[in-house]
């Protein structure tokens, strides 16, 4: 837990150990202060050094402890973190891989820090809906000051060891032997006064416009926070540091972290972290899983087609230091490929650039871009990024088929199609996997893959390493329709048109949803991702345009309601934000301000005439609740479909792809906090009120869940009916 060793005649070391980050469980508290106290008592030992164990100083408390956490106890780490600093003797922090939120205020108890080039501090807790509560609001803000303990404690972002340097947060760096480094140091320091390294002994570094700057960090926060408690507390907190003595700060820090560990912001919150690891240790229906496939190598990737999707995917690879082959159908395509992935490529580099990283991301060296499909032969994985359209996919996939290597990795980027389908024209369909990212795809986190039926356990885990390789989240799903994430959608989006059918205006069913945490209601969304996509996708599906049946009626298709509202606006050219108009009227085409627009109130209210609809007042309530129970009704289909292996898959595929506030832990979480009955109880009352949407008809299984007594979220799966045997 904390080994204890001499170093030399005079100096002792403490190291942390427990596997696989060091996290400060209360044994590995206990043991270091036990550490601290046995130094503290031997007169031969005249200085410590505090590190970690595998190369990890600690990646801080112990979070899946935080559960039995009575809020009343004192932590036992800020009595600890206290303790290293009142001791008599220099307590020196050797810091190695991460300190991170407990593991930083331990360092910050100490009266020195050497930390390794790679290393990287930071206060995470706010991402986990907390906030330093081993006394780290008190100290951070004492040694490096206001504006930039607030830029830290209210973000959570990890620091490396050069900006760390520069902000004051330590002392030294080192490019090896930390430890090493660490037991000189401690030696020549010893007998040295400790009061000026006291960090809380010292004053806030004061500011003539102090209240000005916590006030703005605070309207920040709030407008960024969507209704996250986090933030906010933290602030408080470092304000407590500014305006009362060192003692009164802690109780006043020890106060809104009982408060913020109490709510159920910091449960979702903590529920989500660990879900984020659970996902990468994926299973098949057949209960093959992550730890008997092993991923291939990827050292030269190729990406097919240079839209915006291609762009991105091309930048991400590139950032992640592999070979890329960006291919083109036509020389003007490639030209402004190439000018927008380069210009991506520079912005990277200057965001690297500023937060301290090497910035070597651009060498064109890595990055052919061509227009010949032979140059992909020798590539060990394809990403096709072609529009949504199968005939061309598969097309695609024929010639790879031919010229690739036979070992190489086929993937597509599709939100929807069949993977099977492209699949069957290959001659190594087990090598076929889908992969879809998210726009902009050098940005945004969520990997869905998308196993299909042959797809073999190897494709499988290259395709899920190469997630972590681009710093994004993989998440293994099934194949079918939309798949996860945008099959869930679905009818999240036909419940705000029908919404709009019924009486409301865009903004008040995207006030909803914005009020709940969204970062963009579902007109907003709809707007931006642009009206055309699923206009062409219902149009495939012959839900409109030529292929629809004469004589279907306006707002029927197979007796299910169904809404032309959509369809009505992209006839018209309102294809969203890049014409200019869709949902809401913006100052130009590609304009970002979405303006209420008269013309669309008269275009409602003659639809509704013209349909003998009957405008109605729908309050918030109802607007939130069929919107969101009819993507988590679906949600427990795609459980009981074997799409999704567990909740949790649907909860990151929903926070990093889908805006999801991360408070409220993903759309299963929230499920299963406002009470599974409560949520089939009003998907009932709304599909009683309407029948032809069948969507709102309650899932077999949320109704199997609620009848066995709505067990836990983890033990949802082992009640999903397993496939009959074939035997
Ligand atoms: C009592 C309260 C008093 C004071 C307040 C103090 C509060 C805190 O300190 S809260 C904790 C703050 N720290 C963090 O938020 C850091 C969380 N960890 C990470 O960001 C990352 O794990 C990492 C950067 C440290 C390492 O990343 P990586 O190498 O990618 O590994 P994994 O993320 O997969 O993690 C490996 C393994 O470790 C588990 N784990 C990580 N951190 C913690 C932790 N603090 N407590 C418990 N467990 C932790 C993680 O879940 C993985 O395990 P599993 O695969 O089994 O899930």
């Amino acid at each position: 837990m904390a080994q204890y060793r001499r170093a030399g005649a005079a100096v002792a070391v403490i190291r942390l150990h427990n596997a696989p980050v060091n996290a400060l469980s209360s044994a590995v508290v206990q043991a270091l202060a036990q550490g601290v106290k046995k130094a503290d008592l031997d007169p031969s030992v005249k200085a410590v050094v505090i590190c970690g164990a595998n190369g990890k100083f600690s990646a801080g408390a112990d979070i899946r402890t935080f559960s039995s956490l009575q809020p009343r106890d004192r932590p036992a780490l800020a009595e600890t973190v206290s303790l290293i600093e009142r001791s008599q003797k220099p307590v020196v922090a050797a810091i190695e891989g991460v300190a991170l939120g407990g593991g930083l205020e331990v360092a910050l108890g100490c009266h020195y820090r050497i930390a390794h080039a790679q290393a990287r501090v930071g206060f995470p807790e706010v991402l986990l809906g907390i906030l330093p509560a081993a006394e780290g609001t008190q100290r951070l803000p004492r040694l490096i000051g206001i504006p930039a303990a607030l830029d830290l404690i209210t973000t959570g972002r990890h620091v490396l060891a050069a900006e760390a340097l520069k902000l004051g947060i330590i002392d030294e760096i080192v490019k090896e032997n930390t430890v090493e480094r660490a037991i000189e140091l401690a030696s020549k320091v010893s007998g040295q006064p400790l009061g000026p390294r006291k960090i809380s002994l010292k004053p806030v570094p004061d500011l003539p416009d102090m209240e000005a700057i916590l006030s703005e960090a605070l309207v920040k926060v709030k407008r960024k926070a969507r209704g996250r408690l986090s933030p906010e507390m933290c602030i408080q907190a470092i304000k407590a540091a500014v305006q009362l003595p060192f003692a009164e700060g802690v109780e006043k820090e020890r106060e809104l972290f009982r408060f913020l560990l109490g709510s159920g912001q910091a449960k979702a919150q903590q529920y989500a972290f660990f879900a984020e690891r659970a996902v990468e240790k994926w299973t098949m229906p057949s209960g093959t899983s992550w730890k008997t496939a092993s991923a291939q190598p990827i050292r030269k990737a190729a990406v097919i087609g240079l839209g915006t999707m291609g762009r991105g995917i091309v930048t991400s690879l590139v950032k992640a230091k592999m070979l890329v082959v960006a291919l083109e159908q036509d020389q003007k395509q490639l030209d402004i490929g190439r000018e927008a992935v380069t210009s991506l490529l520079q912005w990277e580099a200057s965001k690297m650039q500023q937060s301290g990283q090497s910035q070597d991301i651009c060498d064109p060296a890595r990055l052919q871009f061509t227009l010949d499909f032979g140059a992909l032969r020798d590539v060990d994985l394809v990403i096709e990024a072609v529009f949504e359209d199968m005939a061309l996919k598969k097309e695609i996939f024929r010639k790879l088929s031919t010229i690739c290597k036979p070992e190489a990795f086929l993937c597509t980027n599709t939100s929807a199609l069949d993977i099977d389908e492209i699949a069957a024209v290959t001659s190594h369909p087990h090598q076929v996997i889908g992969t879809h990212f998210f726009s902009p795809a050098h940005v945004m986190k969520l990997l869905e893959v998308i196993r299909g039926h042959h797809t073999s356990p190897t494709t499988i885990a290259t395709a899920m390493s190469l997630a972590k390789t681009l710093n994004k989240v993989g998440v293994l799903v099934g194949n079918c329709f939309g798949f996860v994430g945008n099959r869930m959608m679905a009818p999240y989006v036909e419940q705000a048109i029908f919404l709009l059918e019924e009486g409301c205006k865009p903004e008040e069913v995207d006030q909803a949803v914005e009020g709940f945490g969204f970062h963009m209601g579902p007109f907003r969304m709809l707007d931006l991702a642009g009206l055309d996509v699923g206009w062409r996708s219902r149009k495939g599906q012959g839900l409109t345009g030529p292929k629809l049946a004469p004589g279907t009626p306006a707002r029927q298709r197979e007796s299910r309601r169904y809404s032309p509202l959509p369809d009505f606006l992209c006839e018209q050219g309102r294809y969203g934000q890049k014409a200019g108009k869709g949902w809401y009227l913006y100052e130009k085409p590609g304009g970002r301000t979405a303006n209420p627009d008269p013309w669309l109130y008269n275009f409602l209210s003659e639809y509704r005439e013209t349909h003998g609809i009957k405008a109605r007042f729908v309050d918030q309530e109802e607007i939130l609740e069929r919107c969101l129970y009819a993507l988590i009704n679906e949600g427990f289909q795609i459980l009981a479909d074997r799409i999704a292996s567990a909740p949790e898959d649907i909860d990151v595929i929903y926070i990093y792809g889908y805006g999801w506030p991360t408070h409220r832990g993903g759309p299963m979480f929230h499920a299963s906090t406002v009470g599974l009955p409560h949520v089939l109880s009003r998907l009932q009352k709304y599909s009683e009120a309407h029948p032809d949407i069948p969507k709102l008809q309650p899932s077999p299984f949320l109704k199997k869940l609620v009848a066995l007594g709505s067990p836990p979220l983890r033990e949802w799966v082992s009640h999903v009916r397993q496939p009959s045997s074939k035997l």
